[in-house]
C-alpha cells in the first residue's frame, strides 16, 4: 500500500519502484506517473493515510504496480513522440518581462500586452506582435519559470541528451537574475542553483544500481578571451581546441566533480565572484562577459552496464547595448564593442542556420559561437529566454530583442543520446581498484611484520617500519574515500544529502502543478510535432509522387531534345551542302562569263556590240534575252503558243519566238 498523504512523496515511491526493477525501460514522465497513480488509487492500492511523511509499500502492490506500469507505459503515440524528440527538436523560446525597477518605478504599464503565448508591444502607430512558447510576465516567480523551462531539459540530460539554456537581452533586463538570481534565498534562486537541487533530488530518487558522476566547469568570455572562473589564476587566457570524437573543448579548463548541493553552490559563488562586472548607465552591476556554466552528468547502470552522458550548458550572455545610448567610453566602450560584435556573430550564425541554404555557418567568427557550436543547430535541446524591460525608453531595444528571438524559432537541432565518451566512472572505479590492491599489499606486509615481532626483540627500527606502513595505509584509505565520494549512488545513500531539496520539492503543491503543466507543455509540443511529422510525411509522399512524374517528364523531354538535336544537325548539314553547291555554281558561272567576255572583247568590234545591245530585249516570262523583231525573219521559226489565249494581238514587242527543239 502506498500512502499518498503527500503527493510528491508518493510519486517518488512510484518512480523508485519502477527504476528498481525496470532499469531497461525508458524513464517515466510525469504524465505516466500520474496515470499509474490514479489507476492505483482507483484500485485501492494507493490511498490516503494519516501519516503524511511515511510511504508504506507492500510486495503485492509492488508487483501489481509494475505490471500496470508495463501495460501503460509505452503507447505507440508516445513512442512516436519519443522518436521525434530523438531526432528533430526546435528551439524552445520564452520571453520574460522584468518588473519596473529604480527610476522606472513611476512609469505606467501599457506598452506591453501579453497572454500565455503572445506578446504585443505598441506605441502609437508602431504595433508589433510576437508568438512564443510561453511569455512570463513581471509577476512570474523564479520557481514558475524554472518548472516550465528547465525541468523538461534537465530530465532529458539525465537520459543522456545535451541541453542548453540561454538568456539573451538588452543590458539590465534580467538575464543574470534569471540564470543565477540570489543563490542564498530559495525563492530568488535562478535557473542554475535550482538545477543543482533538481539534479541531487533526481539522483536520490533513482535506482541504487545507478552510479553518477557530476562534473561542473565555469568559464567566461571577456573581450573575446576565455577565462576559467574556477581557476586560481583567472587572468590566464585559455584556448579553444577541437579533436575528432571529442569535438570543441577548452584546453586546461578545470572540471570539478561535485557530490553535494553545498559544494556546487560554493563553486558557483566562487565563479560569480571572479566574473567581470562593471557599472554602466543601464545596470549598476552589469555583466561584461558571456558566462557558460556547464554540468556534465554521467550515469552508469551496473545491471545492464549502460552508460549515458548528458551535458547541460547554462549561458548568461552579456547584454546588448547601444553605445551611443549608454554614452560608454574607455574600457566600457571597448567591452561593449566586443560584446556587440560577438552577439552579432551569434545573430549571423542564427541567420545562416535559419536560411538553410547557407553553404557555411560562421561558428569560427567568435569564441562564443565556437564553444556553443553543438547547442546552435547541433546535438542539443535548446531553450532561449529573451529578457525585456517594460520601460518606454527601452521600447526599440525590446522589439529588437523579440525580433532576434523570433528568428531563432526556425532553428532545428538534431538531437540524439550521447553514447561514446570516456567514462569518468570507469576511470574512478579502476583507480579505486588499484588503490585497494595497494592497500591489500600493505595490510599483508603489516601482518607479516606483526607475526615476526614476538620472536624477535622489539627495536625502534621495527616501530618505524610499522608506523610508515600505517601512514601509507591511512593515506590510501583517504584517497579511496575521496574518489568514492565523487561517485554518487542512486537511492538511499543520497537521501540525506538531498533532504533539503526533497523538502523544497514537497513543500508546495503548486510546484507539482507547474511540473505537470510543464510536462503537459512538452506533451503538447510533442503532440504538435507528431502532427507536423504526419503532415511532413504526407507532403513527402506527395513530393515523391511529384518527383516520379517529374522524372518521367524529364525523360520524355530529354528524348525530344535528342530528336531535335538530330534534326538540327541534319539541317545544318543540308545548309552547308547547299552553300557549298551555290559557291561551286557561282565559281563555274564566273568562269564561263570570263570566257564569253574574253571572246567578245577579243573578237567582236565595239560598234557591233553597241548595235546588238540596242536591239536586245529581256523577256521576263521566259527569263531570256531576245533580238527585237526576230519573229519576222527566217522560215525555221514558228510561233510559240501564248499562255494567254485572249491575247491574239501580235506585234514585234509582245510576240516572241523561240526555236522549236525538233527544228534545231
Ligand atoms: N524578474 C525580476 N524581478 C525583480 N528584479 C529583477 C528581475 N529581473 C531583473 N531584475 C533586477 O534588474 C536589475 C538588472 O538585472 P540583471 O543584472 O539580471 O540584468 P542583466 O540583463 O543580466 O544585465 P547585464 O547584461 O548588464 O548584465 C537587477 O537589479 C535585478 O535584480
Amino acid at each position: 500500500m502506498i500512502g499518498y498523504g503527500d503527493r510528491a512523496r508518493t510519486q517518488c515511491e512510484v518512480v523508485r519502484l519502477f527504476r528498481e526493477t525496470h532499469p531497461d525501460l525508458p524513464p517515466l514522465n510525469q504524465g505516466t506517473i500520474s496515470k499509474i497513480e490514479a489507476q492505483y488509487r482507483e484500485m485501492g492500492h494507493v490511498r490516503k493515510v494519516p501519516s503524511k511523511r511515511q510511504a508504506v509499500v507492500d510486495d503485492d502492490t509492488k508487483l501489481n504496480l509494475l505490471l500496470a506500469l508495463e501495460e501503460n507505459l509505452i503507447t505507440p503515440a508516445r513512442q512516436l513522440a519519443r522518436d521525434m524528440v530523438q531526432h528533430i527538436c526546435d528551439w524552445a523560446l520564452f520571453v520574460r518581462i522584468r518588473p519596473f525597477i529604480g527610476s522606472e518605478i513611476n512609469e505606467t504599464k501599457g506598452l506591453i500586452q501579453t497572454d500565455t503565448k503572445t506578446i504585443t508591444l505598441s506605441r502609437q502607430e508602431n504595433v508589433r506582435n510576437f508568438r512564443f512558447f510561453r511569455v512570463f510576465e513581471e509577476t512570474c516567480t523564479q520557481i514558475d519559470l524554472y518548472q516550465c523551462i528547465a525541468v523538461p531539459i534537465v530530465e532529458k540530460v539525465f537520459d543522456g541528451y545535451n541541453g542548453t539554456i540561454f538568456a539573451y537581452g538588452q543590458s539590465g533586463t534580467g538575464k543574470t537574475y534569471t540564470m543565477v538570481g540570489d543563490v542564498r534565498r530559495n525563492e530568488l534562486k535562478g535557473i542554475v542553483p535550482n538545477i543543482f537541487s533538481h539534479i541531487f533530488t533526481q539522483i536520490s530518487l533513482s535506482n541504487k544500481d545507478i552510479s553518477y558522476v557530476v562534473t561542473v566547469t565555469y568559464l567566461e568570455i571577456y573581450n573575446e578571451e576565455i577565462r576559467d572562473l574556477l581557476s586560481g589564476d583567472t587572468n590566464k587566457k585559455l584556448t579553444v581546441r577541437e579533436k575528432p570524437g571529442l569535438g570543441v573543448y577548452v584546453k586546461d579548463l578545470l572540471g570539478f566533480t561535485v557530490d553535494s548541493l553545498e559544494g556546487v553552490t560554493e563553486i558557483l559563488l566562487k565563479g560569480n565572484k571572479n566574473r567581470a562586472t562593471g557599472s554602466t548607465k543601464l545596470n549598476d552591476t552589469s555583466s561584461r562577459s558571456h558566462a557558460i556554466f556547464s554540468i556534465l552528468i554521467e550515469s552508469r547502470n551496473r545491471v545492464n552496464n549502460k552508460t549515458t552522458y548528458g551535458k547541460l550548458n547554462l549561458v548568461d550572455l552579456a547584454g546588448s547595448e547601444r553605445v551611443n545610448k549608454t554614452l560608454a567610453t574607455g574600457d566600457r566602450l571597448r567591452e561593449a564593442q566586443k560584446i556587440n560584435l560577438s552577439l552579432s556573430v551569434l545573430g549571423n550564425v542564427i541567420s545562416a542556420l535559419v536560411d538553410g541554404k547557407a553553404s557555411y555557418i560562421p561558428y569560427r567568427n567568435s569564441k562564443l559561437t565556437r564553444l556553443l557550436q553543438d547547442s546552435l543547430g547541433g546535438n542539443s535541446l535548446t531553450a532561449m529566454i529573451a529578457t525585456i524591460s517594460p520601460s518606454e525608453v527601452d521600447f526599440e531595444e525590446s522589439i529588437y530583442t523579440l525580433m532576434y528571438a523570433d528568428r531563432v524559432r526556425h532553428i532545428q537541432n538534431y538531437v540524439s543520446v550521447n553514447v561514446e565518451k570516456r567514462s569518468v566512472i570507469e576511470t574512478f572505479e579502476r583507480k579505486i581498484e588499484e588503490l585497494k590492491a595497494q592497500l591489500e599489499i600493505l595490510t599483508q606486509q603489516e601482518g607479516k611484520e606483526a607475526r615476526r615481532r614476538p620472536k624477535r626483540s622489539k627495536t625502534s627500527l621495527d616501530d618505524e617500519q610499522l608506523e610508515q606502513i600505517e601512514m601509507e595505509k591511512s593515506f590510501l584509505e583517504r584517497k579511496i574515500k575521496t574518489i568514492q565520494r565523487k561517485i554518487l549512488v542512486g537511492g538511499e545513500n543520497l537521501l540525506k544529502k538531498a533532504q533539503q531539496q526533497m523538502e523544497l520539492l514537497e513543500s508546495t503543491a503548486k510546484e507539482l502543478e507547474h511540473l505537470d503543466s510543464s510536462h503537459q507543455l512538452l506533451e503538447e509540443i510533442i503532440f504538435f510535432k507528431g502532427k507536423e511529422k504526419s503532415i511532413v510525411e504526407k507532403k513527402y509522399a506527395n513530393l515523391q509522387e511529384e518527383d516520379k512524374e517529374l522524372d518521367r517528364r524529364i525523360e520524355e523531354t530529354e528524348k525530344l531534345i535528342f530528336k531535335a538535336t538530330d534534326i538540327l544537325f541534319m539541317k545544318e548539314n543540308e545548309y552547308q551542302n547547299e552553300i557549298e553547291t551555290l559557291l561551286h555554281t557561282n565559281k563555274s558561272l564566273a568562269k564561263e562569263m570570263g570566257l564569253i567576255n574574253f571572246m567578245i572583247n577579243s573578237y567582236v568590234p565595239k560598234e557591233y556590240m553597241e548595235k546588238v545591245k540596242s536591239n536586245l530585249v529581256w523577256v521576263e516570262d521566259i527569263q531570256e534575252w531576245q533580238v527585237k523583231g526576230v519573229a519576222y525573219c527566217g522560215n525555221n521559226l514558228r510561233r510559240r503558243r501564248d499562255r494567254n489565249k485572249d491575247c491574239e494581238r501580235a506585234d514585234s514587242e509582245t510576240i516572241f519566238y523561240n526555236y522549236a527543239a525538233k527544228d534545231l
